[in-house]
């Protein structure tokens, strides 16, 4: 072979791995950019103060960020292919395990707070998700973020308390007495049940407070809640619904078993008792008068027999007050 071919192969050659090694070199470049990028993704993952983590279609899990992974006390190896069940309760491992399945069949997302006793601890945590799809849009699983909204829970539940209930007696509101008795009111009607319902107002409460004061006063109005309270059924609703009136709601009961324990409180509140709030002071004897309804089939909705039950208390108040009257 002439000299000149040789040295042309030899530059062709030459070229050749040249060429191979920088497509083998963008390969790896390209590649380490990946590694890098996902090791800066999990890094980020895993400064989000949230549990992310997923799991593959047979609701194993296979990627848990660190907060996950600390939580369970484990590393991402021993993650690997384990279920909720080893580690939360078994009923709040069955919720889970059934919202894991009501993403991936519906292929939806969803999301849902979940309570959690473990070891003493009460927490609640709000989650999200979501079915997890391959390039060519195949259900490969699902991946799941968790908060946990404790502090959150407990303030709306305080605040649902307070919206609903007076402050003074503790008692509900009247807000809270007319969503209750809303309710009661349609079961008793789809059940052809019996629903009675009472109105209690103090006597010459204006005199109360002339006499003795508002603090005096804001003492009689607790005892005549705590009074009403002690002869009330747990099924019973008891409500403060205005400044000296309180309703009662008492699901199940006919007119004349409602007459009679109205005849008990009325009875039951002229007997003075002592408050521990005023040093054990007496406080002033009251009376109540008291105006009972009953449901009746014409009732178009609460307030007809709200009204009835109104009526019949101004009765009481017209004939004298200290008295039961029904309408
Ligand atoms: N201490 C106190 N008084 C209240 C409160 N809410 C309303 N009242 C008072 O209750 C009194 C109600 O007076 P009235 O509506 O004239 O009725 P009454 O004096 O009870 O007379 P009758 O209902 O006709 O027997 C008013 O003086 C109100 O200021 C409260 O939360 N605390």
């Amino acid at each position: 072979m002439p000299i000149d071919n040789i040295v042309l192969l030899l530059i062709v050659l030459l070229g050749f791995i040249a060429l191979l090694i920088l497509v083998n070199l963008n390969v790896h470049r390209k590649a380490q950019t990946q590694k890098q990028q996902l090791n800066s993704y999990e890094q980020i993952l895993n400064q989000v103060g949230a549990y992310i983590y997923v799991k593959d279609i047979n609701c194993r899990y296979v990627y848990g960020n660190q907060l996950t992974l600390d939580y369970f006390g484990i590393n991402q190896e021993q993650l690997n292919g384990s279920t909720d069940n080893q580690y939360f309760p078994e009923v709040v491992a069955d919720i889970l395990l059934e919202n894991d399945r009501k993403v991936l069949a519906l292929q939806q997302k969803m999301s849902d707070d979940i309570m959690v006793d473990n070891n003493g601890h009460h927490n609640v945590y709000h989650e999200v998700k979501q079915p997890l799809f391959d390039k060519k849009g195949k259900l490969i699983g699902l991946i799941g973020v968790s908060t946990d909204i404790t502090e959150e829970f407990h303030l709306r539940s305080k605040l649902e308390q307070l919206a609903n209930s007076d402050p003074l007696t503790n008692l509900y509101n009247r807000r809270s007495f007319n969503a209750f008795s809303e309710h009661e009111f349609s079961r008793a009607m789809r059940y052809f049940g019996s629903l009675s319902l009472m109105i209690i107002d103090i006597d010459l409460f204006k005199n109360v407070n002339d006499t003795y004061g508002h603090l005096v006063g804001d003492e009689v109005i607790k005892r005549v809640a705590a009074v009403c309270d002690e002869h009330i059924r747990e099924a019973d609703i008891l409500a403060r619904i205005g400044g000296e009136e309180f309703a009662i709601l008492l699901p199940d009961t006919d007119i004349d078993s409602a007459f009679k324990l109205a005849e008990r409180l009325r009875l039951a509140q002229q007997i003075g008792t002592h408050s521990t709030m005023l040093n054990d002071e007496a406080l002033p004897g009251i009376t109540i008068s008291i105006g009972v309804a009953s449901i009746q089939l014409k009732d178009r909705s609460f307030a007809d027999m709200f009204a009835r039950a109104d009526k019949a208390l101004y009765s009481s108040k017209h004939v004298g007050r200290n008295s039961v009257n029904v309408a």
